[in-house]
């Protein structure tokens, strides 16, 4: 049976990068996604935005929404000060065996925990089951008509404290504009954009980042 792009991403990084770090494993893969093979990693330009947020945030508990191959899981959890950690959500159990190889191979993996299955499920037995109290930071980069209902469900769930950030991918491509309307338009959330390209090409996208005040 011929292998799967998302294979051929992990194979290329367990040739290619150097194990146990994650620098080169994130550069690995936006190598072979920019000459090879386009995959949608939320790249280099993009995980820039994604890193400041992180950076400027020193978050404890952090929440994805789209582990796909891991690039951003290795990407937030580089950044992670000791005892933080990464929860990400993925619904393709082969899209999750690949991202946990190349977590693995980043040497990330003791601070991210990959929860498999739909977010509508994962999302109401974070406290529970999963020992949250409150989410410092979420990033939402799943199926797109998934944010808006995620992120109302986030806060029924009550997840969120004032000063949790929320940071979505792709708000112009593929684009999420219902999430737009309701994130901007809810007095709840400070909205800010981060224009930026789509991954890997000369396509205009953007990120939002929403604050919750509580
Ligand atoms: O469709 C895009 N992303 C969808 C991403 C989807 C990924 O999120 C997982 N998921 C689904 N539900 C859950 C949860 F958590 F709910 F369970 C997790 C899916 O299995 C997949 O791995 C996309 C498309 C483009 N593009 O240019 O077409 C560019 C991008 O950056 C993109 O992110
Ligand atoms: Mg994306």
């Amino acid at each position: 049976m011929n292998q799967s792009k998302e294979q051929r991403i992990l194979n290329f990084v367990l040739q290619n990068a150097v194990r146990g770090d994650p620098r080169s494993v994130m550069d690995t893969i936006d190598k072979y996604c920019s000459q090879k093979e386009w995959a949608m990693n939320v790249g280099d330009e993009k995980g820039l935005i994604l890193d400041k947020t992180v950076e400027e945030l020193q978050p404890s508990v952090v929440l994805e929404l789209g582990t796909y191959c891991g690039y951003s899981a290795v990407r937030i959890a580089r950044l992670l000060k000791a005892g933080a950690r990464l929860l990400t959500v993925e619904f393709n159990p082969e899209f999750a065996a690949i991202a946990k190889q190349i977590i693995e191979f980043a040497g990330v993996q003791d601070k991210v925990k990959i929860l498999e299955g739909p977010s509508e499920e994962i999302i109401p037995q974070l406290k529970k089951k999963y020992e949250v109290d409150t989410l410092d930071f979420v990033f939402l980069d799943h199926w797109k008509d998934r944010y808006t209902p995620d992120t109302i469900l986030i806060q029924e769930c009550n997840l969120l404290r004032k000063g949790s950030v929320l940071l979505a991918d792709n708000i112009i491509v593929p684009g999420a504009p219902e999430f737009l309307k309701y994130i901007r338009n809810n007095p709840r959330f400070q909205c800010t954009n981060y224009p930026s390209h789509l991954e890997y090409m000369k396509v205009e996208d953007a990120m939002e980042k929403a604050v919750f005040l509580g």
